[in-house]
């Protein structure tokens, strides 16, 4: 059972609409609305059974219809001192029972537990599906200074932690005639304990005040309460949530306090066996509180052969809640591993000297250990992933194609011929069929002409290879259309269709061929070009680099792409400038940069730009994904990413772009930002757009169809802002097997997207 304070998700107004109550039961993904008067008393219930039998009633009164008129008058509830049992054989029966002071005023529901919601504290979520809650445990390692848990505190925030966490106790109500810290007819080992306690407590007004400091430094503030005392100091200062300490998980009556109150709990586990686990759990859910456990081990240092964190699973199933860690070994590692076994919450002391009075210095972390470890942290909580089969990353699919083999023809086939396995070979590149395919092509008869040197696709099994001898494809758009070519590959495309214009995509090599070589005339299309990213010695280009001979060899390489289009211009029918597509740069390795990183490279990318002569041709910078694969391993984008950064830019510098909407849907997947907005915006910069689909934070150059974009939507948001913006589509590997990537795409696009004519 769970009780459920968080009564926003429950409940609506007696003058709603219909369709805010559908809203509401719709987005909370709950079963119920529960309709209040102003004053907050519950007048009555609507299930979504209830709306769907008005809507099959014909929706009588339609759109006048009110929350209130449609409302079950008569429900069960019960008051705030009816007990669980009671609550909980009503729950037999109704999915929600709301509880209501004297006044019928709502005060919580009572439901079912879900394991997997977890708890929210602060608008924070703990659960299994969301990012691990890191609390830097101060304690007492204040040793009785506000200026030191001050100090503390701002460690915390810088290390990067989500919460600073202390220890509140009354020291008379916990240890009566011995809280003078003299103690004397205690134990050796509690006498030094209750020492330190007397000389190091905080008082209530400092630690409130640290509470308050927390809270400025964006940290969740939380304590631990020793005593009931301190627990309705804590409750009544307004803490979103409890700890509670090992040593206080089998206090059944704490336990039951501390859960009436209807905060989350925190509980760590430590010095208790089991089945005192389970009845404490048990207890937990009997009160309906929402709770977190948390795995720990009482020794400080914790030995590492005694931290078991495989029990974390265990935990997990015992529990049936989100489960932690709160560590007391030393260094970072086990903390950092515990992660990957499922905790969500950790938990570790912090220090500046592990040398000062206090039994916890010794076992705590110094703030750049803290900062380390959360580092660490969030590495692994990315890289933990799910046992889902194992699908190939965009990257490694890259790496695939330069590094795996695929089966080849040694001779030339012809179309008709019955393959034997003497035709073929495996060797590298991996652009085409793997090599544990090649079994099936034997006996196949092919529908195409293979030449000796060139690979078999998936296309060559199934008989769908590439019609050939059939004509040029045609294909009508109401905006100009191209296609990427190479200097390699443009006969053979511009051979199989007619577009209006072709996007060279230059390799740095590229930009030593003999233009002569390769065109015989002039052409009757228009050229845009697309910069190499990558050039000789591993240099990739940063127009935007702080390191200012990197910044100059990069204005030295995009002069020379300048050069090279120059020379390619006069073997096209341009109109106007042509457009150079650039990833201007401002890529980072191991970190997103900051805003005023960024902003740097915004200022350097206007001097670089200012040092290119741009006559006859435009730079239109492509906007880019959040963690572009830069030739098979992953970096992280920092311009052209956000739609407001682009707008600023492109007014300010007066530059068109180029709109890769895969790119820049990436980019509001992770930014979670409107795909709309973004294209409204950025639209009014658009010359040119590079047209593939998307799937999460970095499935990139998807084909049309095959990930989240809705073409049709987009096309008709962009006819109203840049209908003459040309396109080509930008699908990864689509130049292969004669471009049958870009067909696909093309007729793809053509049957969602073109308007009747
Ligand atoms: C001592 C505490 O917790 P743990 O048992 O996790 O060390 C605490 O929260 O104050």
């Amino acid at each position: 059972m769970l009780i459920d304070r968080n009564l926003r998700q429950y409940t609506t107004r007696d003058t709603a609409s219909i369709q805010e109550v559908a809203q509401l039961i719709a987005q909370k993904k709950g079963r119920i609305a529960l309709v209040v008067d102003q004053n907050g008393v519950l007048l009555g219930t609507i299930s979504n059974g209830d709306l769907i039998r008005w809507l099959g009633a014909g929706s009588p009164r339609g759109s006048q219809t009110t929350a209130l008129s449609i409302a079950n008058r008569v429900f069960k509830s019960v008051g705030p001192d009816d007990s669980r049992d009671r609550i909980a054989a009503l729950l037999e029966d109704v999915l929600y029972v709301p509880i209501l002071d004297a006044r019928g005023r709502l005060e919580a529901v009572a439901r079912h537990r879900v394991a997997a919601e977890g708890v929210v504290l602060d608008n924070r979520r703990i659960a299994r599906d969301a990012p691990v809650f890191t609390i830097a445990e101060i304690g007492n390692n204040h040793n009785g200074s506000l200026e030191l848990a001050l100090r503390l505190i701002d460690a915390a925030a810088d290390a990067g932690a989500d919460c600073a966490k202390f220890q509140m106790r009354d020291m008379e109500t916990l240890y009566g005639g011995a809280s003078d810290g003299r103690g004397a007819s205690e134990n050796l080992g509690t006498e030094y304990v209750l020492d330190l306690l007397a000389r190091y407590q905080l008082s209530t007004d400092d630690l409130f005040r640290c509470f308050d400091h927390s809270r400025k430094r964006g940290l969740v503030p939380l304590c631990t309460p020793w005593d009931e005392s301190s627990m309705e100091k804590l409750d009544r200062y307004g803490l979103p949530a409890f700890k509670i300490a090992s040593a206080d998980f089998t206090n059944h009556g704490f336990l039951k306090s501390l859960g009436s109150l209807g905060k989350p709990l925190i509980c760590s586990t430590g010095m208790t066996t089991e089945q005192e686990i389970r009845q404490s759990a048990d207890l937990l859910q009997r009160c309906g509180a929402p709770y977190v456990l948390l795995h720990c081990n009482s020794t400080y240092p914790a030995p590492f052969r005694d931290v078991n964190l495989s029990y974390l699973r265990r935990l997990e199933q015992i529990g049936q809640c989100t489960v932690g860690y709160s560590g007391h070994e030393r260094d970072i590692f086990v903390s950092i591993a515990a992660v990957s076994l499922g905790a969500r919450v950790i938990e570790k002391h912090l220090t500046f000297d592990r040398g000062m009075e206090g039994n916890d210095h010794r076992i705590s972390l110094l703030p750049d250990e803290f900062a380390r470890m959360v580092e660490g942290i969030r590495q692994v909580e990315d890289a933990v992933g799910s046992d889902a089969p194992r699908r190939i990353s965009q990257g490694e699919m890259m790496n695939r194609v330069t590094l795996a083999k695929s089966v080849f023809a040694n001779v030339d086939i012809k179309a008709g011929q019955v393959i034997e396995e003497s035709m073929l070979e495996v060797r590298s590149p991996g652009r085409g069929l793997q090599p544990n395919r090649k079994l099936e092509l034997i006996g196949k008869r092919l529908t195409r002409t293979v030449r000796s040197g060139t690979p078999f696709f998936a296309s060559d099994l199934d008989g769908r290879a590439t019609r050939q001898g059939d004509g040029k494809r045609s294909y009508r758009f109401h905006r100009p259309w191209g296609l990427p070519v190479r200097h390699h590959d443009y006969a053979k495309l511009l051979d199989a269709s007619a577009p209006d214009f072709v996007e060279f995509h230059l390799s740095y090599r590229d930009l030593e061929l003999e233009d002569e070589h390769f065109f015989s005339g002039r052409q009757p299309l228009n050229l845009v070009v697309h910069a190499p990213e990558l050039f000789a010695g591993d240099h990739v280009l940063d127009l935007c680099s702080p390191d200012e001979a990197y910044r100059q060899h990069s204005v030295r390489e995009m002069r020379r792409v300048i050069a090279k289009t120059h020379s390619l211009r006069r073997y096209f029918e341009t109109s106007g400038p042509t457009g150079i597509v650039t990833n201007v740069g401002g890529f980072s390795l191991d970190r997103p940069l900051t805003p005023s990183e960024r902003q740097q490279r915004r200022e350097t990318l206007k001097r670089s730009l200012a040092e290119l002569d741009t006559a006859d041709v435009e730079i239109w910078p492509q906007t880019m994904p959040p963690y572009p694969w830069h030739f098979g391993g992953q970096r992280f984008h920092n311009l052209f990413v956000e739609a407001e950064e682009i707008d600023v830019l492109c007014s300010e510098l007066k530059l068109g772009l180029c709109f890769d909407i895969s790119h820049s849907k990436l980019a509001c997947n992770l930014l979670k930002h409107s795909f709309e907005d973004f294209t409204t915006i950025v639209g009014r910069h658009t010359r040119h757009l590079h047209v593939a689909d998307a799937a999460g934070m970095d499935g990139e150059g998807l084909q049309i169809g095959e990930g989240e974009i809705d073409f049709k939507s987009f096309y008709r948001r962009l006819d109203q802002i840049a209908p003459q913006a040309s396109f080509l589509p930008e699908i990864w590997q689509g130049h292969e097997n004669d471009g049958e990537g870009f067909w696909i795409a093309l007729d793809r696009l053509q049957q969602s997207v073109t308007p009747p004519t």
